[in-house]
């Protein structure tokens, strides 16, 4: 499915380049010096299921994609690689890919940060490892999300790989590693490397020395040799050879969620924000120091420019809010396009007793029980489409309070408001409901398309684009807000609600089957 479109905004020149690899698309759009969009250009491509819990992606799609989405943004643009002064990326994170370095062929889809395939050996390397080490070490726990236990399984399961990746053919990547090594020549010279917010999502990156941890390298199993070079978030890594971007420097990676924090310019500690795509993912901006989670959060790294010290963060991640809608159309057909779920929810008063929890690949934070399951709970012959439809979205409001109650609790920051973006923000009964749930306004900037503006900015700042931070956050500008109109009684009722029906999804899936 294609499904591209340009602002028609142009800008004065010259400009910065973005591609977002995302979940479901890969975009790519270009700014100019306001930080104001460009063109666009966007491409879908295909989610591969191929048993229940398992989630891929066709990586060779997955660049050819990136190929065509830079060419239309440029074209749509009207101008010429002489007018970009560098390309960020940004992407999905976690999702891990091998591949053949000799021949650039992909030697299995990419496991995607949904799939859920390494539950089984998670658990056994919590039993052998110890999850305690792995938190201490990475800031992270031990789940199937991460890309560690990924690359292990696919050095297990595909035949004479490991083999292949010890004689040093095989390299591992997230897909910013896949998308600078294709940009910068591929077997012809291309660069490996990630930045230091996509090393930290691996389970495999030592988060007090931004290296990667050998010891936990082998208690995994995973060879050195396959692995990228860490380096910072804004650094010029090397320049596209090829493709209408010949010769541009391509200057910025950041994982797609520290990518919208730096976007939306949460610069200071304490600041935070969330975004809703296929997924929903709240980080706060907690300095130069690490702050350890007691409350199912990440510790992670927000951000390094350059040679500065890298700034950390902590996230509450959600497996499933956009793609619970994405769900209901391609799956139910209850609706026919993500938009016309608005319509549906705003049809009925309120959920009608229903409650909708949506633990399609376990629950992530602040729960991290691979074991959960979906359940819709609270069924009468009274509840329609429309109340399961106003579930639905009440389900990405209240997996936020969670995670949001988290962070209070880890950070000592109360949420004063809450910056969003991404795809489901145009939904305006879902950004009410937030504001509602969090009792705290909801405020959105005037550039929605944060994730690319971040990565976008982080190159910039990298070719002295931008001067520096400050700069940047001058350009940040509210386009909408929500404040609370839910009485604090109802409030308190529905959030118990809420909180009996996660109970009802846990231990679903019996220990032999995970
Ligand atoms: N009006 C809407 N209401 C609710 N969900 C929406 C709406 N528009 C888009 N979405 C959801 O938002 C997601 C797309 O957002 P996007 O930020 O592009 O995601 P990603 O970057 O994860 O691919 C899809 O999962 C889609 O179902
Ligand atoms: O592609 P998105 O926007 O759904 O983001 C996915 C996250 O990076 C997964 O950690």
């Amino acid at each position: 499915m294609t499904d591209a479109h340009t602002t028609g905004t142009h800008g004065t020149g010259p400009f910065i380049a973005a591609i977002d690899q995302g979940t479901t698309s890969s975009r790519c759009i270009v700014f100019d010096k306001d930080g104001r969009i460009v063109s666009v250009d966007q491409k879908e491509h295909e989610q591969i299921f191929p048993k229940p819990g398992w989630v891929e992606h066709d990586a060779t799609e997955i660049w050819e994609n990136v190929q065509e989405v830079v060419a239309g943004a440029i074209v749509k643009a009207g101008i010429t690689s002489a007018d970009v002064k560098a390309i960020g990326i940004t992407n999905q994170r976690e999702t891990t890919l091998l591949w053949d370095k000799n021949t650039g062929e992909p030697v299995h889809n990419a496991l995607v940060w949904q799939d859920t395939r390494t539950d089984a050996l998670c658990k056994e390397l919590g039993r052998n490892v110890g999850q305690d080490r792995f938190r201490r070490e990475t800031g992270l726990p031990l789940a199937s999300y991460f890309a560690g236990p990924k690359v292990r399984w696919l050095l297990d399961n595909v035949e004479g790989l490991r083999e292949r990746a010890e004689r040093g053919d095989i390299l591992f990547g997230t897909m910013d590693s896949w998308v600078i090594w294709n940009l910068t020549g591929g077997t012809d010279g291309g660069v490996h490397v990630t930045d230091v917010t996509n090393a930290s999502r691996t389970l495999l990156m030592n988060l007090h020395r931004m290296e990667w941890d050998e010891k936990i390298l082998s208690s995994i199993g995973i060879p050195a040799e396959v692995l990228p070079e860490i380096r910072s978030s804004a650094e010029v890594y090397g320049h596209a050879k090829g493709g209408i971007l010949d010769g541009v420097p391509v200057a910025s990676a950041l994982g797609d969620q520290q990518a919208a924090l730096f976007g939306q310019t949460c610069f200071a500690e304490g600041e935070a924000k969330s975004t809703y795509g296929t997924g929903t993912f709240m980080l706060m901006n907690t300095g130069g120091t690490p702050v350890n989670s007691y409350n199912g959060l990440l510790t992670t790294v927000g951000y390094q420019i350059g040679d500065k010290p890298p700034v950390y963060a902590l996230e509450g991640s959600i497996a499933v809010t956009g793609s619970l809608v994405q769900w209901m159309r391609d799956q139910m057909g209850l609706i026919k396009s993500a938009a016309e779920i608005e319509t549906l929810a705003s049809s009925v008063e309120d959920n009608g007793g229903a409650y909708f929890v949506p633990a399609f690949s376990g629950l992530f934070a602040p729960y991290w029980r691979p074991d959960a399951r979906g359940v819709i709970t609270g069924l009468t012959r009274y509840v329609t489409k429309a109340h399961i439809a106003r579930a639905v979205l009440e389900a990405t409001a209240w997996q936020t309070r969670e995670i949001s109650d988290a962070m209070t609790k880890d950070s000592g920051v109360e949420l004063t408001a809450l910056k969003v973006d991404g795809g489901m923000t145009s939904n305006n009964l879902l950004m009410q409901t937030l504001a509602d749930f969090l009792d705290a306004p909801v405020v959105r900037p005037m550039v929605a398309e944060t994730t690319c503006l971040g990565a976008a900015y982080a190159a910039g700042l990298a070719v002295g684009f931008w001067p520096d931070t400050d700069a940047l956050r001058a350009n940040w500008r509210r386009a909408a807000e929500w404040t609370p109109r839910m009485d604090a009684d109802t409030r308190a009722r529905e959030y118990k609600s809420w909180l009996k029906a996660v109970e009802r999804t846990m231990g679903w899936v019996e220990d032999e089957e995970s």
